[in-house]
């Protein structure tokens, strides 16, 4: 496997990430080595570790506010970094484009980054990246709305998203979509060899239904270099440093400031409560779990409306986003 990101990120990378809030490079890896990725990610997907017979991707289980970890039908991964999992494979000739890729991610992504954009201010390392390896599994397997950071302390800065599936045709879905803060949406389609960026901790996304056989992704995630503490899921106007009087005053300008900032996670859930309860439905279905995570993200929703100011504003930002998105068109990059 022969890592190219110096010659793949460019500055054209950095520009794409801070105009839309995330970035789309095709080819990524050579041919040869995307291919050998996906044969080898397909081989572990149906593979059991020998110590103990259980399969190497599991059931993807996610932290729901603080109503503990539920696990998303059909959607199944692998942790690069738990050893125990990933032990057998290591030093396999059958996983060898897979190791690699880990091992060039180790420093040479992150680097990539700095070395056309030093203000990103990305943290080069081995510790600093963590590596996720996933498979949908048809169905309508998808993700609900969500950000990749969603409060500190985490040090998540740029999601880095390879997809890895040839035969993916329109229609399949299995779609990355975007929902830029008080923007228009766009959709990515996830194809063979597409590597996908994104900011951790401002962007809200989702998967859309996968109706295909196999839906494979590899996910670096970037850490940064500072975690910004005063953010998160806070509902408390003045921990979110907003003067809702001052933001009111000039809604679009509001709105764009919070597109730029991870203090929109705060307000996303409220502004957006419609989009966040059905993908949540679509994503679940009956699954166990599913009314917790209904109820937690309703019971978020009120704690905003609580807040006479907060509410103001997010009754504002609705009305704004509904405009913008009446008189804009959503990006579709097939
Ligand atoms: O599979 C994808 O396209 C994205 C998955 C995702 O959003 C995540 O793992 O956080
Ligand atoms: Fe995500």
């Amino acid at each position: 496997m022969r890592a190219r990101f110096e010659e793949k990120i460019t500055h054209r990378t950095v520009a794409a990430l801070r105009a839309r809030g995330h970035a789309v490079i095709d080819d990524f890896l050579l041919d040869v080595d995307a291919n050998a990725f996906r044969d080898e990610l397909e081989r572990l997907s149906m593979s059991r570790d020998e110590a103990n017979g259980r399969r190497y991707v599991r059931s993807n289980r996610t932290q729901f506010g603080d109503r503990g970890r539920h696990s998303k039908p059909n959607v199944y991964e692998c942790d690069m970094h738990d050893e125990e999992t990933v032990g057998e494979t290591r030093g396999s000739e059958a996983y060898a484009t897979t190791w690699r890729f880990f091992d060039a991610t180790a420093s040479g992504m992150a680097n990539a980054f700095v070395r056309v954009a030093p203000e990103m201010r990305l943290r080069t390392g081995n510790l600093s990246r963590t590596v996720k390896l996933q498979v949908n599994e048809g169905g309508g397997a998808c993700f609900p709305w969500h950000f990749d950071n969603p409060s500190a302390p985490s040090n998540r800065a740029l999601t880095c998203i390879l997809y890895l599936n040839p035969e993916w045709k329109r229609g399949d879905g299995g779609e990355i979509r975007f929902q830029p803060f008080c923007g228009v949406a766009t959709t990515v389609a996830p194809r063979h060899n597409r590597l996908v960026i994104f900011w951790s901790d401002r962007t809200l996304h989702r998967v859309m239904p996968f109706h295909g056989t196999r839906r494979y992704a590899v996910t670096v995630w970037l850490d940064g270099d500072f975690v910004d503490e005063r953010t998160g899921v806070s509902t408390n106007v003045c921990e979110l440093n907003l003067s809702t009087r001052e933001a009111l005053d000039d809604i679009a300008a509001t709105a764009k400031k919070l597109a730029a900032s991870n203090i929109q996670r705060a307000l996303s859930r409220a502004v957006y409560a419609d989009e966040y309860e059905a993908s949540l439905v679509e994503c679940m279905g009956n699954a166990p779990g599913a009314m917790e995570m209904l109820e937690s993200h309703y019971e978020h929703c009120r704690e905003v409306k609580k807040n006479k100011a907060l509410k103001a504003l997010v009754d504002a930002l609705r009305e704004y986003r509904r405009e913008v998105e009446a008189n804009g068109l959503e990006v579709n990059v097939p």
